[in-house]
């Protein structure tokens, strides 16, 4: 075949040939060309090392708090005292994830998980031990901080070691690993609540927490730092040997060439663009520090647009309710009243990775936009099903009506709950934390960062204020807003998310230059 006829060849020559108007076209064809029909084994160890912290990650996020009992400061909890212990992770999660994403840009990816798991060891440790409320709440903020890194750079580092055409499938391979957490805490919990001894299982429970975290770190230990990291930092040799490993032996030597120069080309790009910029502004050239980052990425046009999509993304995946099942499920069983209500909350957590294992199958297939706006109508359904499932409740309890009619209908709400975590699980659920894609590489670990931010910041607000609204509002309307906010999201997504399936980072990055936010 003849360079003209093999678009890698000719493209790897137009490079070697200096012609930089083509190199961004080096990115395209990195991620048109025929890959590999699956990842190698390499990429699922790593993918599996990594995906450890969504473990972990899960098991915090659904730990309720078990019956502590007067362990803590030798008398019951209070009130204060459990909202305080529980929405302390997620405070910190929301204040660690964007600082840590400057430690990213700086110590690399795979350090930051291996800082993230020494405080997740530390945290479980100092929760294990505690005999007070406020070093109760110390163990949590210092888990809270390894979730927040762990959450953002994990993703972070999985994108960017996966071949395009699977890492769709290879970032949710991390949110199996979450909602598989979320599944075992579950169990754990109410195996432990059930026959436990009362003032000792959840030592145990916590301290075990720790466990998954040292198993990662010994794993992690072993494995690479990203392509795209080691060629931000000058070891661009280093990332050829990376991404040789990743494809496992299945890639032509000139097409690994042809990828490590695309990322190649464009560190430089950004690189030259930043002195530009920063010879414009102050008339001075030098090493941009992270005040330049967040410049560049609220000044650019492209990098505000991504942060924007990023933001939105996350957020909605929270504001849209689902984690509030996570926290309350059994208290929402408990009020519908079903016998044993943790055990109805497993259906909820179990159907929540049955749909993840399913978005898997076909995330990289069908497209990150298309399963979006496919599954919010689901949600959407689900949400107003289980709202009028409620105003009948309501209506039918101050009717003081027969059981059988309040019993059909808390089954109707669990069956809508269903559908909506069916159709949250194969979407939003996931997602969000494509988010990587979106940025350009001189600002994805900044941008991926507040994203996660925004992320942690809306499950807090919907931590604190599911029970209130279920209070104030009536749980009809508390149902019924997360309805709207749903529909809301779908219109922007609709509107401003662009398909990034299948393109290289760097290709996924430019498609924000568009006028039409790339949506067209
Ligand atoms: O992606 C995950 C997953 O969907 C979990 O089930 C949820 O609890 C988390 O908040 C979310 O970030």
């Amino acid at each position: 075949m003849s360079s003209a006829q093999d678009p890698l060849i000719s493209a790897s020559e137009q490079i070697d040939a200096g012609d930089e108007d083509n190199h961004r076209d080096e990115g395209r064809l990195e991620s048109n060309k025929p890959g590999p029909a699956s990842p190698s084994l390499f990429i699922w160890l790593l993918t599996l090392s990594a995906g450890i912290s969504g473990l972990l990650f899960g098991c915090v996020i659904s730990s309720t708090l078990i019956s502590l009992g007067s362990s803590l400061s030798n008398r019951p909890l209070t009130a204060l005292d459990k909202s305080i212990i529980t929405s302390s992770t997620s405070l910190f999660a929301l204040l660690v994830s964007p600082f840590s994403s400057v430690l990213a840009d700086s110590l690399g990816r795979k350090r930051v998980i291996l800082v993230a798991d020494v405080l997740f060891i530390l945290g479980a440790g100092v929760q294990a031990a505690c005999s007070t409320v406020w070093v109760m709440v110390v163990g949590r903020s210092i888990v809270g901080m390894a979730v927040g890194a762990a959450s953002f750079v994990v993703p972070l580092y999985i994108a960017e070691l996966a071949p395009a055409e699977h890492r769709g499938r290879l970032v949710t391979m991390n949110v199996i690993f979450i909602t598989l957490g979320q599944v075992v805490a579950y169990i754990v919990g109410y195996g432990f609540g059930e026959y436990g001894h009362a003032n000792t299982a959840w030592r145990w429970m916590v301290g075990l927490g720790g466990v998954p975290a040292v198993v990662q770190l010994f794993m992690m230990m072993a494995m690479p730092e990203t392509p795209r990291w080691l060629v931000m930092v000058g070891r661009g040799l280093e990332a050829k040997g990376v991404v040789e490993k990743v494809a496992g032996g299945k890639v032509a030597a000139r097409e690994v060439d042809a990828t490590v120069k695309g990322i190649e080309i464009e560190v430089r790009e950004e690189q030259e663009g930043r002195r530009l910029r920063r010879r414009r502004a102050h008339g001075v050239d030098g090493k941009a520090g992270w005040v330049e980052g967040f410049d560049e990425l609220f000044s650019i046009r492209r990098n505000r647009r991504a942060l924007a999509i990023a933001c939105l993304l996350q957020g909605l995946q929270q504001l849209c309710g689902f984690n509030s099942l996570m926290y309350f499920s059994a208290t929402i069983f408990e009020m519908l009243g079903f016998p044993i209500p943790t055990l109805t909350s497993l259906v909820v957590a179990v159907t929540n990775f049955v749909f993840t294992l399913a978005a898997l199958l076909i995330i990289d297939r069908v497209g990150r936009r298309r399963i979006l706006l496919w599954s919010i109508p689901f949600m959407v359904i689900g949400l107003l099903l289980a709202a009028f499932g409620f105003s009948s409740i309501e209506l039918s309890s101050s009717n003081s009506a027969g059981s059988t009619t309040a019993q059909g209908n808390a089954i109707v709400i669990l069956m809508s709950i269903m559908v909506y975590v069916a159709g949250y699980a194969i979407g939003l659920g996931n997602v969000p934390w494509m988010q990587s894609e979106l940025f350009a590489l001189n600002v994805r670990s900044l941008g991926s960062g507040i994203a996660t931010a925004t992320n942690w910041g809306a499950n807090f607000v919907i931590g604190l204020t599911f029970l209130l609204l279920m209070d104030a509002l009536t749980p009809t309307v508390t149902f019924a807003l997360y309805a709207l906010i749903c529909v809301g999201g779908y219109v922007l997504i609709w509107k401003f998310y662009p398909e990034t399936a299948g393109l290289s980072l760097e290709e996924a990055a430019s498609l924000l230059e568009d006028d039409n936010w790339g949506v067209r």
